[in-house]
């Protein structure tokens, strides 16, 4: 069964403008996903959705086999972690340390259990020998790795990444890979949004695309990239190594590789 569900779904914010309709997308444990799509699409919509930073206005979001509307959204949190675009939206403690602990301590656990976690999410994500710093005194690419380390901490079943590529050098990126790939190897579900779609081939088996508010295909990365009418339709591009097979009029591409046993 999924662990994750989202059954006809529609959302409409306050003013009323409707930012997704009709979705429908589910989640096994132990699998990475991607998901892709122009500015506005309503990604980002679709992950609070999840976690219940947003509950549907239609349709109906099951984690664990039970509707996001019959819960509350401190219960979902437990379940499911959302690591925001902007890390600066999520900081507000003076101490690395302190800013992994604070979920922790909202959870009442001992501050033995805090302690183990807070300083096994620092290893995950390289922040051991920064736990004393000030978050503000590492660079905006290492605080997105306090916000993830917090949502580790907190050992939620799913993980929801967003932009978690964006302003990151190619060692940090590096970084990333290894941390989706140890949430995996853990069991749970990572669901990443990203606009960079040599990251999405690296690393994920599974694309969703979605455009104009809806899920225009879930497929693999060689069904998305090599689909170029859905490409034109979702205003996205292949990754270089697409672009260069097909410059040379070679197709299904997906790694230097395939292109030199072609
Ligand atoms: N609080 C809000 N109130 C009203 N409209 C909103 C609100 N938040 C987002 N929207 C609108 O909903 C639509 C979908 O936004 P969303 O952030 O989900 O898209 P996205 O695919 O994540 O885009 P991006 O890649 O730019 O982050 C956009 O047109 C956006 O302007």
């Amino acid at each position: 069964m999924a662990y994750l569900e989202l059954k006809n779904v529609g959302f409409s914010y306050d003013n009323g403008y409707e930012a997704v309709r009709n979705i429908n997308m589910s989640f096994e444990l132990g699998e990475s996903v991607a998901i892709i799509g122009e500015n506005g699409a309503g990604k980002t919509t679709t992950v609070k959705l999840m976690n219940r930073l947003l509950v549907p206005t239609k349709g109906e979001v099951l984690v664990d086999g039970k509707s996001t509307k019959e819960c509350t959204t401190a219960q979902i949190s437990k379940k499911v972690g959302y690591v925001f675009q902007n890390p600066d939206d999520q900081i507000f403690q003076d101490s690395i340390y302190k800013e992994i602990a604070y979920g922790l301590k909202k959870m009442k656990l001992s501050p033995d259990e805090i302690d183990k976690k807070v300083r096994e999410a620092a290893e995950i994500c390289d922040l051991t020998e920064h736990l004393e710093d000030h978050p503000y005194n590492l660079p905006y690419s290492k605080r997105k790795f306090i916000t993830i380390a917090v949502i580790i901490a907190m050992d939620p079943q799913v993980v929801i990444l967003d932009e978690p590529t964006a302003g990151q050098d190619r060692t940090s990126t590096e970084d990333l890979k290894r941390i989706i790939n140890h949430l995996v190897e853990k069991n749970k579900v990572v669901i990443t949004i990203t606009h960079d779609m040599e990251f999405v081939v690296d690393q994920f088996e599974r694309v969703i695309v979605m455009a104009e508010k809806e899920v225009r295909k879930d497929a693999s990365p060689k069904e998305i990239f090599w689909d170029k009418e859905l490409l034109e339709l979702s205003s996205l591009e292949q990754p270089y190594i697409c672009q260069l097979a097909d410059m040379m009029g070679i197709t299904d591409v997906m790694t230097i590789n395939d292109l030199l046993d072609k």
